[in-house]
């Protein structure tokens, strides 16, 4: 057969295969989830299907289940879970690392192993040295992310800037490539170059391979120019739709204004403009007597309590490493020690004045 007949006949192939159904990074529906089945949920009739190819902006006020939700699709939160359907890369379980699945958010926890609190991205090695296996096996692309990050790979992780051990963290988590990376508030360290760079690659990767990225962020720059999607986490603990930007209408208003009510920020002024709706909808608090919007919110939000108390209430007392406790120890212990040299400084005064007044 002719060569040229045969590419003809490739091409016909391709363009007649039946179309196989990419699989959605994300396809969960009604979805309901309690920290404790006590208490009212954290998260209720939660729909959500994320297409490939997509960058999704997660928001929503503090506190409002954000976090969780990006827990949930990652595997870190497994269990208080109802649904009719979970699907994240077309598999009925997710975790961070497996099946195409990447974390970068929270902190590196293992539990149970008397380390809880310590983490290795602080310890006195060198970058190259962290999952070494890791960066060996997908070498190429560890070139990639490190000249994509401006990383050098002889940091001491001991020494690294908050920004720097970051940039190291991304690099690791991203070595396996994604077919769905979830962030949560992770890129807030990094300058405004890495950040830019960081957030060319990701589109990179979309592109390349129909992944898609959930970013949850209360930073808006590059967000209008690199996010295709935004979904809400509501305050009544439902989640918006994920509403595609170039078809979403107050989105497409807000981008249409000119004059001085030109928005600099697109995504910002939406974001605002909806929280602030969503806190007028739901707040009893909200009343026509003209008090400042901002000061109810935050009165609200002031009441919640500390969202990391319950990691502090499960870890208990079992690991010994709770913050500052180590330091208090050492001190404790250094002041017995001298309180000892003082007493036995004080009986030997004792006793020679004794013996002196003797003789
Ligand atoms: N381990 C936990 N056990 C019980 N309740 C929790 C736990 N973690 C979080 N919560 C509660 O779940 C709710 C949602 O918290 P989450 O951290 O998901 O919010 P968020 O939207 O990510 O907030 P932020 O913007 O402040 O990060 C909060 O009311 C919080 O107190």
């Amino acid at each position: 057969m002719m060569e040229e007949e045969k590419k003809m006949e490739d091409i016909d192939a391709i363009v007649t295969a039946p179309t196989k159904p990419a699989v959605l990074p994300v396809d969960i529906r009604n979805l309901t989830f309690h920290y404790d089945s006590t208490k009212e949920p954290n998260i209720v009739g939660l729909n959500c299907a994320i297409e490939p190819n997509s960058k999704v902006i997660l928001v929503g006020a503090n506190g409002a289940g954000k976090s969780t939700l990006l827990r949930i699709l990652t595997g870190q939160i497994f269990m208080g879970m109802k649904s009719d359907r979970f699907s994240i890369n077309g598999m009925p379980k997710a975790n961070d690392q497996f099946n195409g699945v990447a974390y970068l958010g929270g902190t590196w926890k293992r539990r149970r192993t008397g380390f809880e609190g310590v983490c290795p991205y602080t310890m006195d090695c060198a970058a190259s040295e962290m999952m070494a296996n890791w960066q060996e096996q997908f070498k190429e692309r560890r070139d990639e992310l490190v000249r994509v990050l401006g990383i050098n790979l002889d940091w001491r992780m001991h020494e690294c800037s908050d920004g720097q051990r970051k940039k190291v963290r991304i690099m690791i988590k991203l070595l396996r490539p994604f077919q769905l990376c979830v962030i949560d508030e992770f890129a807030a360290d990094l300058d405004i170059f890495s950040r830019k760079r960081f957030f060319d690659f990701l589109t990179r990767e979309c592109e390349i391979r129909g992944a898609a990225v959930v970013y949850c962020t209360h930073i808006f720059d590059q967000a209008d120019e690199w996010a295709t999607h935004v979904a809400f986490m509501q305050l009544n603990k439902v989640l918006s739709p994920v509403h595609r930007l170039a078809t979403y209408e107050p989105y497409q208003n807000i981008l249409a204004r000119t004059g001085r009510d030109r928005a600099m920020c697109p995504m910002y002024t939406m974001v605002l403009e909806e929280l602030e709706r969503q806190y007028r909808e739901q707040s009893e608090l909200f009343v026509e007597d003209n008090r400042c919007l901002a000061d109810v919110i935050m009165d609200q939000q002031g009441m919640e309590l500390g969202d990391d108390r319950f990691e502090a209430e499960a870890a208990g007392d079992q690991t010994g490493w709770v913050s500052g406790r180590l330091t208090r120890q050492l001190i404790a212990e250094e002041q017995q020690l001298k309180r000892v040299e003082r007493a036995e400084k004080r009986i030997a005064l004792e006793k020679a004045a004794t013996t002196g007044s003797n003789n």
